[in-house]
């Protein structure tokens, strides 16, 4: 059985990204790509190294034809997104690699991305997409919400210990290094070589990040009360990966049992042995996500870091993976490929 999928917004990373997985799928064919401004183009003209793949033209999403289509994968900014996918077929199963369905309350929303939300209906509809965690509903869902790559990470390294009440819930610290690839590929002054190579810097301090509303979210979901992580991103001059620092309040060794014991039958959530840490370059252009424990040298106290690919695990290879558990597929399916190093 092959399965026909669209990627909407193909001419931008994550879209490309899940051309590059899709192509090594064995049960789903690309059947449809969108771009904006890049319609009309051939992926080979837009995305060089996808050269040798037999790909459909780069159309408009209104020439895209939705009929025999089981899965579209949204790759559009949040907000363009709500907008398309309130007018796609109502019976097609959808991936929104975006912000827009995220969030469960649109004041939470409209907090966070301001704007009020326009479609409120399939935001109640929407799951959560972060499998190792919804597995269940993600299966039985049309709408599928990716999670963001910062949100991700985070959320693989502390969920677990959240759950089982091993860490002070008010004493958490996260400092995140994304790779530039996390802010797209439309053209910013800031994302110049020239600008960011040879530097590094911290953006959306005191807690400005939207994300956080992705933490506040689910975390204070899981203890049953509000929590709240103070949270600092930096921007580093890498193209892919993302490695989250977190700082607790609880014993290391406890810590890490909860992990290994919480990941044990995860294939993609790999936990290193106490007292190792992981780097972005070992995850790079994988599926995985590495997490590591270190305890600090006062007692009581432990760094959790996890590490994974923004473009794969933190968005496209974890829409697949949600994706193949909509189609009713086996999870792993095209997506155990090994990390690329160095
Ligand atoms: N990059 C990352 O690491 C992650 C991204 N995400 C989310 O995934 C989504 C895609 O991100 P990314 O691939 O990085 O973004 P890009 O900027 O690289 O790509 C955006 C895509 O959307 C298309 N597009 C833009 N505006 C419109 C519009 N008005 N109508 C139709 N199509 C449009 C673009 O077409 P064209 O280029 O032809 O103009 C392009 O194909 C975003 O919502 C992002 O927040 C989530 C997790 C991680
Ligand atoms: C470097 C950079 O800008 N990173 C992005 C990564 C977020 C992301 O891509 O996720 P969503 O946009 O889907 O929420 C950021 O911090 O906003």
């Amino acid at each position: 059985m092959t399965y026909k999928i669209a990627i909407l917004g193909a001419s931008g990373y994550t879209g490309a990204e899940l051309v590059r997985l899709i192509a090594g799928h064995p049960h789903i064919e690309i059947a449809a790509l969108s771009g904006n401004s890049k319609a009309g183009q051939s992926m080979a003209q837009v995305f060089p190294h996808l050269r040798h793949l037999d790909l459909p033209v780069l159309t408009t999403i209104d020439d895209v034809d939705f009929e025999g289509i089981d899965l579209a994968f949204c790759a559009l900014p949040h907000k363009t997104s709500q907008e398309v996918i309130s007018k796609l077929p109502k019976t097609l199963k959808i991936v929104d690699l975006s912000a827009d369905f995220r969030l469960r309350d649109p004041e939470v929303y409209q907090k966070w991305y301001g704007n009020a939300h326009s479609a409120v209906e399939l935001q109640k509809e929407a799951v959560y997409g972060l499998a190792e965690f919804y597995r269940d509903e993600i299966a039985r869902a049309r709408l599928v919400a990716g999670t963001g790559c910062n949100a991700a990470t985070g959320q693989f390294a502390l969920r677990p210990l959240i759950a089982a009440g091993v860490i002070d819930l008010d004493e958490i610290i996260m400092d995140l290094a994304c790779a530039v690839s996390g802010a797209g590929r439309s053209l910013k002054e800031n994302l110049l070589h020239a600008e960011l190579s040879e530097g590094a810097h911290a953006y959306a301090v005191g807690g400005t990040h939207r994300h956080l509303g992705e933490f506040d979210q689910e975390f204070s979901a899981i203890a049953g009360r509000s929590v709240e992580v103070q949270f600092t991103p930096h921007l580093i001059p890498a193209n892919r990966g993302i490695l989250a620092t977190n700082y607790v309040k609880g014993d290391a060794q406890t810590i890490h049992d909860v992990l290994v014991k919480a990941y044990t039958d995860e294939p993609f959530i790999v936990v290193l042995p106490f007292g190792e840490h992981p780097s972005i370059r070992h995850i790079r252009g994988s599926n995985f996500c590495h997490v590591g424990v270190v305890a600090d040298r006062r007692d009581g106290r432990a760094i959790v870091i996890a590490a994974l690919d923004n473009l794969t695990k933190g968005s496209s290879g974890q829409a697949l993976q949600n994706a193949n558990l909509m189609l009713g597929l086996p999870e792993t399916e095209g997506l155990m490929m090994a990390p690329l190093f160095p």
